[in-house]
């Protein structure tokens, strides 16, 4: 496996590929590599031939106040993971080779209707961050599929979306969300948490699994959505959550509420503990 943090040395990877004719995806990460990153490595390996992984702590997409400073960086041992699993190439470049110009850099904007609620409420300018990287390592890679996780779901459209609207030549693939073995979602924030806020965490997948199975099981889940999620939210809030940034229900493909199961559609939730934010959601398939 190679480890390259210039460009150049990408590019000349690459080119030799290209030569040989053989096909490659990218899987983009920020590192301090978890059994989900690893399953999305493995996801890319059943299509391609090489596998690229990217590992950036991304300035862009990280707003005032947030956890930049102390995201965890791991290199060593995320390698030392993607070698055993197989990997062929890793590119950690440092800010300067990806982002050489200081105080200017041109953006992609993330699409405002899908990247304008949740996440993208609650920090603004974080999809812009993640679409304009996600654009220059899409350009760099010139990957022929790109891979990303179920468990960051806005992320996934929003990315989605600019593929499509941008015309890039890429198949995109959704890896499922791993969990541990209490079912909490695997994320490189639940190092944050400590023990106490570590036993709690799992009630977000246990209330949103009920709340899922509310919907499926009501006929009219409409009416009873509002005292539903309600309810969930109350769930948290009693479990020891200190907060619940929101919880939706909404369409798969643009964001937006919806009232039925008719249409494909995913529950999300972000709640706090202390000052970690917890993602999940399920998908809500319509029945045949
Ligand atoms: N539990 C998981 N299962 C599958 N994919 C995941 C999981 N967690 C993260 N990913 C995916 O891995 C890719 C890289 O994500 P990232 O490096 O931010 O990891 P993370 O664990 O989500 O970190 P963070 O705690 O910062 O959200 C993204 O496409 C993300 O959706
Ligand atoms: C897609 C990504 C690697 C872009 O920095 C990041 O947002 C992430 O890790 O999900
Ligand atoms: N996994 C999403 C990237 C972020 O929180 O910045």
């Amino acid at each position: 496996m190679q480890v390259v943090q210039d460009i150049a040395a990408l590019r000349a990877q690459l080119a030799q590929w290209r030569q040989a004719g053989k096909t490659w995806a990218l899987v983009p990460t920020m590192g301090n590599l978890h059994a989900g990153h690893l399953s999305l490595v493995s996801l890319a390996q059943s299509h391609v031939d090489y596998v690229v992984v990217s590992i950036f702590v991304n300035p862009l997409q990280f707003g005032e106040g947030e956890d930049f400073a102390q995201y965890p960086r791991t290199l060593a041992a995320d390698c030392d993971q993607l070698q055993a699993l197989g990997c062929d190439l890793v590119f950690s470049p440092s800010a300067s080779e990806l982002y050489p110009t200081e105080g200017r850099q041109s953006r992609v904007s993330a699409d405002p209707l899908l990247a304008s609620r949740f996440e993208g409420a609650l920090r603004p300018g974080h999809f812009d961050g993640v679409v304009t990287v996600v654009a220059k390592l899409f350009n760099l890679v010139q990957p022929h599929v790109a891979v990303f996780g179920q468990k960051d779901y806005q992320q996934w459209r929003v990315i989605q979306a600019m593929v499509a609207d941008l015309n890039w030549p890429i198949q995109l693939l959704k890896g499922p969300i791993a969990r541990d073995t209490d079912d909490l979602a695997l994320s490189s924030r639940n190092q944050y948490l400590d023990a106490t806020q570590r036993r709690i965490a799992p009630q977000l997948y246990q209330v949103l699994s009920k709340l899922a199975q509310a919907i499926v099981a009501t006929e009219h889940p409409m009416i009873s959505w509002p005292g539903v999620c309600a309810k969930a939210q109350q769930e948290l809030i009693v479990a020891g959550f200190d907060e619940v940034d929101y919880i939706a229900w909404v369409d798969q493909q643009d964001l937006t509420d919806v009232m039925d199961i008719t249409k494909p559609s995913v529950l999300l939730v972000v709640a706090r503990l202390g000052t970690t934010r917890l993602l999940d959601n399920i998908e809500i398939i319509p029945p045949l």
